[in-house]
Protein backbone atom coordinates (compact mmCIF):
# COMPACT_ATOMS: atom_id res chain seq x y z
CA UNK A 1 0.00 0.00 0.00
CA UNK A 2 1.48 3.32 -1.04
CA UNK A 3 0.71 5.60 1.74
CA UNK A 4 3.01 8.81 0.62
CA UNK A 5 1.76 12.07 0.19
CA UNK A 6 -0.07 13.67 -3.11
CA UNK A 7 -0.16 17.29 -3.13
CA UNK A 8 -1.13 19.69 -0.32
CA UNK A 9 -3.24 16.46 0.71
CA UNK A 10 -4.01 15.97 4.55
CA UNK A 11 -2.78 12.70 6.13
CA UNK A 12 -5.94 12.32 7.83
CA UNK A 13 -8.23 12.78 5.00
CA UNK A 14 -10.63 10.23 3.89
CA UNK A 15 -10.63 10.54 0.38
CA UNK A 16 -8.22 12.96 -1.53
CA UNK A 17 -8.62 13.76 -4.86
CA UNK A 18 -6.17 15.54 -7.25
CA UNK A 19 -6.58 16.98 -10.47
CA UNK A 20 -9.60 14.26 -11.27
CA UNK A 21 -10.31 14.65 -15.11
CA UNK A 22 -13.27 12.35 -16.40
CA UNK A 23 -14.15 12.21 -20.58
CA UNK A 24 -16.20 10.14 -22.46
CA UNK A 25 -16.32 8.92 -25.82
CA UNK A 26 -19.88 9.73 -27.51
CA UNK A 27 -19.01 9.14 -31.44
CA UNK A 28 -16.61 11.00 -32.70
CA UNK A 29 -16.25 12.70 -30.23
CA UNK A 30 -14.58 13.38 -26.40
CA UNK A 31 -17.03 14.58 -23.60
CA UNK A 32 -14.93 16.42 -20.87
CA UNK A 33 -17.79 15.94 -17.88
CA UNK A 34 -15.03 16.27 -14.76
CA UNK A 35 -12.61 19.09 -15.10
CA UNK A 36 -10.18 19.08 -12.87
CA UNK A 37 -11.44 18.63 -9.49
CA UNK A 38 -9.41 19.27 -6.53
CA UNK A 39 -10.94 18.34 -3.15
CA UNK A 40 -10.73 16.78 0.36
CA UNK A 41 -13.30 14.27 1.57
CA UNK A 42 -12.85 14.75 6.35
CA UNK A 43 -13.57 12.10 8.22
CA UNK A 44 -16.39 12.32 10.71
CA UNK A 45 -18.26 14.54 8.21
CA UNK A 46 -21.31 13.97 6.38
CA UNK A 47 -20.24 15.40 2.97
CA UNK A 48 -23.15 16.55 0.16
CA UNK A 49 -22.12 16.80 -3.56
CA UNK A 50 -25.71 18.84 -5.25
CA UNK A 51 -25.93 20.71 -8.58
CA UNK A 52 -28.00 20.43 -11.41
CA UNK A 53 -28.75 17.05 -13.17
CA UNK A 54 -25.49 16.50 -15.89
CA UNK A 55 -23.05 18.35 -13.71
CA UNK A 56 -20.94 15.37 -13.06
CA UNK A 57 -22.13 14.44 -9.67
CA UNK A 58 -22.07 10.64 -9.93
CA UNK A 59 -19.56 10.61 -12.13
CA UNK A 60 -17.40 12.10 -9.32
CA UNK A 61 -18.61 10.33 -6.25
CA UNK A 62 -17.91 6.88 -8.85
CA UNK A 63 -14.28 7.91 -8.90
CA UNK A 64 -13.83 8.59 -5.46
CA UNK A 65 -15.25 5.06 -4.79
CA UNK A 66 -13.10 2.95 -6.74
CA UNK A 67 -15.87 2.10 -9.56
CA UNK A 68 -15.03 4.24 -12.20
CA UNK A 69 -11.35 5.10 -13.70
CA UNK A 70 -10.60 9.05 -13.81
CA UNK A 71 -9.21 10.05 -17.16
CA UNK A 72 -6.30 12.10 -15.27
CA UNK A 73 -5.87 12.60 -11.32
CA UNK A 74 -4.90 10.58 -8.25
CA UNK A 75 -7.67 9.48 -5.91
CA UNK A 76 -6.36 8.19 -2.06
CA UNK A 77 -9.21 6.62 0.26
CA UNK A 78 -8.06 6.75 3.52
CA UNK A 79 -4.27 7.03 2.46
CA UNK A 80 -4.40 4.25 -0.52
CA UNK A 81 -4.03 5.75 -3.97
CA UNK A 82 -6.68 3.25 -4.79
CA UNK A 83 -6.01 3.07 -8.91
CA UNK A 84 -2.53 1.94 -8.56
CA UNK A 85 -4.48 -1.40 -6.69
CA UNK A 86 -4.27 -4.63 -9.14
CA UNK A 87 -8.12 -5.09 -9.85
CA UNK A 88 -8.22 -7.82 -7.11
CA UNK A 89 -7.05 -5.79 -4.82
CA UNK A 90 -9.21 -2.75 -5.12
CA UNK A 91 -12.32 -5.45 -5.40
CA UNK A 92 -10.61 -6.43 -1.66
CA UNK A 93 -10.50 -2.96 -0.84
CA UNK A 94 -13.98 -1.75 -1.92
CA UNK A 95 -15.21 -4.82 0.19
CA UNK A 96 -13.41 -4.21 3.29
CA UNK A 97 -13.25 -0.79 3.19
CA UNK A 98 -16.53 1.20 1.14
CA UNK A 99 -20.29 0.38 1.08
CA UNK A 100 -21.95 2.14 -2.04
CA UNK A 101 -25.63 3.27 -2.37
CA UNK A 102 -26.76 3.72 -5.96
CA UNK A 103 -30.08 4.91 -7.66
CA UNK A 104 -30.38 1.60 -9.02
CA UNK A 105 -30.54 -1.11 -6.32
CA UNK A 106 -29.04 -4.03 -8.21
CA UNK A 107 -30.39 -6.06 -5.24
CA UNK A 108 -29.70 -9.96 -6.06
CA UNK A 109 -33.61 -10.91 -7.09
CA UNK A 110 -33.43 -15.14 -5.98
CA UNK A 111 -32.57 -14.44 -2.72
CA UNK A 112 -34.83 -12.39 0.50
CA UNK A 113 -34.01 -8.78 1.55
CA UNK A 114 -32.29 -9.91 4.34
CA UNK A 115 -29.87 -12.19 2.60
CA UNK A 116 -29.13 -9.15 0.30
CA UNK A 117 -28.40 -7.14 3.02
CA UNK A 118 -26.01 -9.68 4.46
CA UNK A 119 -23.78 -9.84 0.92
CA UNK A 120 -21.04 -7.77 2.09
CA UNK A 121 -20.75 -9.91 5.29
CA UNK A 122 -20.97 -13.37 3.36
CA UNK A 123 -18.49 -12.28 1.26
CA UNK A 124 -15.96 -11.39 3.56
CA UNK A 125 -16.37 -14.73 4.75
CA UNK A 126 -19.27 -14.56 7.76
CA UNK A 127 -21.57 -17.76 7.82
CA UNK A 128 -25.01 -17.25 6.68
CA UNK A 129 -27.27 -17.19 9.50
CA UNK A 130 -24.66 -14.62 11.60
CA UNK A 131 -24.86 -12.40 8.81
CA UNK A 132 -28.85 -12.48 8.14
CA UNK A 133 -29.15 -11.66 11.95
CA UNK A 134 -26.38 -8.65 11.40
CA UNK A 135 -28.74 -7.73 8.44
CA UNK A 136 -32.31 -7.96 10.45
CA UNK A 137 -30.80 -5.10 12.69
CA UNK A 138 -30.65 -2.64 10.39
CA UNK A 139 -33.82 -4.01 8.45
CA UNK A 140 -35.62 -3.37 11.88
CA UNK A 141 -33.50 -0.10 12.17
CA UNK A 142 -34.84 0.92 8.45
CA UNK A 143 -38.59 -0.14 9.73
CA UNK A 144 -38.64 -3.19 7.26
CA UNK A 145 -37.46 -5.85 9.71
CA UNK A 146 -41.09 -7.48 8.85
CA UNK A 147 -39.88 -7.56 5.30
CA UNK A 148 -36.68 -9.60 5.90
CA UNK A 149 -38.17 -12.72 4.17
CA UNK A 150 -39.71 -11.23 1.11
CA UNK A 151 -37.94 -11.21 -2.38
CA UNK A 152 -36.84 -8.16 -4.07
CA UNK A 153 -39.96 -8.59 -6.16
CA UNK A 154 -42.14 -8.34 -3.42
CA UNK A 155 -41.30 -5.23 -2.40
CA UNK A 156 -42.04 -1.69 -3.14
CA UNK A 157 -39.47 0.91 -4.68
CA UNK A 158 -38.61 2.35 -1.16
CA UNK A 159 -38.29 -1.13 0.66
CA UNK A 160 -36.18 -2.58 -2.04
CA UNK A 161 -34.41 1.22 -1.40
CA UNK A 162 -33.86 0.63 2.27
CA UNK A 163 -32.28 -2.82 1.82
CA UNK A 164 -29.96 -1.47 -0.36
CA UNK A 165 -29.61 0.81 2.62
CA UNK A 166 -29.16 -2.18 4.92
CA UNK A 167 -26.57 -3.02 2.79
CA UNK A 168 -24.40 -0.42 2.47
CA UNK A 169 -24.35 -0.10 5.85
CA UNK A 170 -24.03 -4.12 7.15
CA UNK A 171 -20.49 -4.47 7.52
CA UNK A 172 -19.78 -1.07 8.96
CA UNK A 173 -17.24 0.19 6.48
CA UNK A 174 -15.53 3.49 6.71
CA UNK A 175 -16.69 5.36 3.68
CA UNK A 176 -20.12 5.27 2.45
CA UNK A 177 -20.90 6.70 -0.88
CA UNK A 178 -25.13 7.45 -1.57
CA UNK A 179 -26.35 8.37 -4.70
CA UNK A 180 -29.99 9.98 -4.19
CA UNK A 181 -30.45 7.63 -0.61
CA UNK A 182 -34.10 9.29 0.35
CA UNK A 183 -34.95 9.74 -3.34
CA UNK A 184 -38.08 7.03 -3.62
CA UNK A 185 -39.12 7.61 0.36
CA UNK A 186 -41.49 9.61 1.98
CA UNK A 187 -40.53 11.78 4.92
CA UNK A 188 -40.43 10.30 7.44
CA UNK A 189 -38.49 7.15 5.76
CA UNK A 190 -35.94 9.74 4.64
CA UNK A 191 -35.45 10.70 7.75
CA UNK A 192 -35.13 7.26 9.62
CA UNK A 193 -32.50 6.41 6.67
CA UNK A 194 -30.18 9.51 7.30
CA UNK A 195 -30.23 9.18 11.11
CA UNK A 196 -28.92 5.64 10.34
CA UNK A 197 -26.63 7.13 8.45
CA UNK A 198 -25.26 9.74 10.78
CA UNK A 199 -25.27 6.55 13.58
CA UNK A 200 -23.22 3.97 10.83
CA UNK A 201 -21.00 6.18 8.60
CA UNK A 202 -20.28 9.23 10.79
CA UNK A 203 -17.58 9.24 12.95
CA UNK A 204 -14.16 9.98 13.67
CA UNK A 205 -12.38 7.44 11.25
CA UNK A 206 -15.83 7.45 8.91
CA UNK A 207 -17.15 9.08 6.33
CA UNK A 208 -20.05 9.73 4.48
CA UNK A 209 -21.01 11.65 0.69
CA UNK A 210 -24.38 11.76 -0.25
CA UNK A 211 -25.41 12.74 -3.72
CA UNK A 212 -28.76 14.59 -3.45
CA UNK A 213 -31.82 16.71 -4.68
CA UNK A 214 -33.59 16.02 -1.66
CA UNK A 215 -33.79 19.93 0.10
CA UNK A 216 -35.69 17.84 2.93
CA UNK A 217 -32.11 16.50 4.29
CA UNK A 218 -30.03 19.83 3.05
CA UNK A 219 -30.57 20.89 6.92
CA UNK A 220 -28.54 17.84 7.25
CA UNK A 221 -25.13 18.08 5.95
CA UNK A 222 -21.86 18.97 7.46
CA UNK A 223 -20.23 20.31 4.62
CA UNK A 224 -21.88 20.80 1.06
CA UNK A 225 -19.93 21.05 -2.62
CA UNK A 226 -22.03 22.44 -5.04
CA UNK A 227 -21.05 20.77 -8.93
CA UNK A 228 -21.59 23.17 -12.10
CA UNK A 229 -20.49 21.79 -15.05
CA UNK A 230 -17.93 19.33 -13.61
CA UNK A 231 -16.27 22.16 -11.42
CA UNK A 232 -16.50 22.62 -7.96
CA UNK A 233 -18.28 26.25 -7.66
CA UNK A 234 -19.26 26.11 -3.67
CA UNK A 235 -17.42 24.18 -1.00
CA UNK A 236 -18.67 25.08 2.68
CA UNK A 237 -21.03 24.30 5.75
CA UNK A 238 -24.68 26.08 4.06
CA UNK A 239 -26.31 25.74 0.94
CA UNK A 240 -25.12 29.02 -1.34
CA UNK A 241 -28.14 31.46 -1.32
CA UNK A 242 -29.07 30.63 -4.75
CA UNK A 243 -29.89 27.03 -4.24
N1 LIG B 1 -21.01 6.25 -19.55
C1 LIG B 1 -21.19 7.48 -20.04
N2 LIG B 1 -20.99 7.70 -21.37
C2 LIG B 1 -21.15 8.93 -21.91
N3 LIG B 1 -21.53 10.03 -21.19
C3 LIG B 1 -21.76 9.84 -19.88
C4 LIG B 1 -21.60 8.57 -19.24
N4 LIG B 1 -21.88 8.72 -17.91
C5 LIG B 1 -22.21 10.02 -17.74
N5 LIG B 1 -22.13 10.68 -18.92
C6 LIG B 1 -22.40 12.11 -19.11
O1 LIG B 1 -21.68 12.83 -18.14
C7 LIG B 1 -22.42 13.94 -17.68
C8 LIG B 1 -22.49 13.90 -16.16
O2 LIG B 1 -23.25 12.76 -15.77
P1 LIG B 1 -23.51 12.42 -14.24
O3 LIG B 1 -24.39 11.22 -14.20
O4 LIG B 1 -22.22 12.38 -13.51
O5 LIG B 1 -24.32 13.72 -13.78
P2 LIG B 1 -25.18 13.98 -12.46
O6 LIG B 1 -24.80 15.35 -12.01
O7 LIG B 1 -24.98 12.87 -11.51
O8 LIG B 1 -26.64 13.97 -13.04
P3 LIG B 1 -28.06 13.55 -12.33
O9 LIG B 1 -28.30 14.54 -11.23
O10 LIG B 1 -29.03 13.67 -13.46
O11 LIG B 1 -27.91 12.13 -11.82
C9 LIG B 1 -23.78 13.86 -18.36
O12 LIG B 1 -23.77 14.77 -19.45
C10 LIG B 1 -23.86 12.45 -18.84
O13 LIG B 1 -24.63 12.36 -20.01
Amino acid sequence: MDTSAIGGCAPEAAICARGIVRDFESGQTTIRVLHGIDTDIKPGEMTYVVGESGSGKTTLISIMCGILWPTEGEVRVFGTDIYSLSDSELVNFRLNNIGFIFQQYNLIPSIDAAANAAVPLIAQGMEIEEAREKAKVLLDKLNIGDQADKLPSQLSGGQQQRVAIARALVHEPRLVVCDEPTAALDANSGRRVMDLLREVAVAKDRACIIVTHDNRIFDLADRILVLEDGEVTHDGTEMPEDH
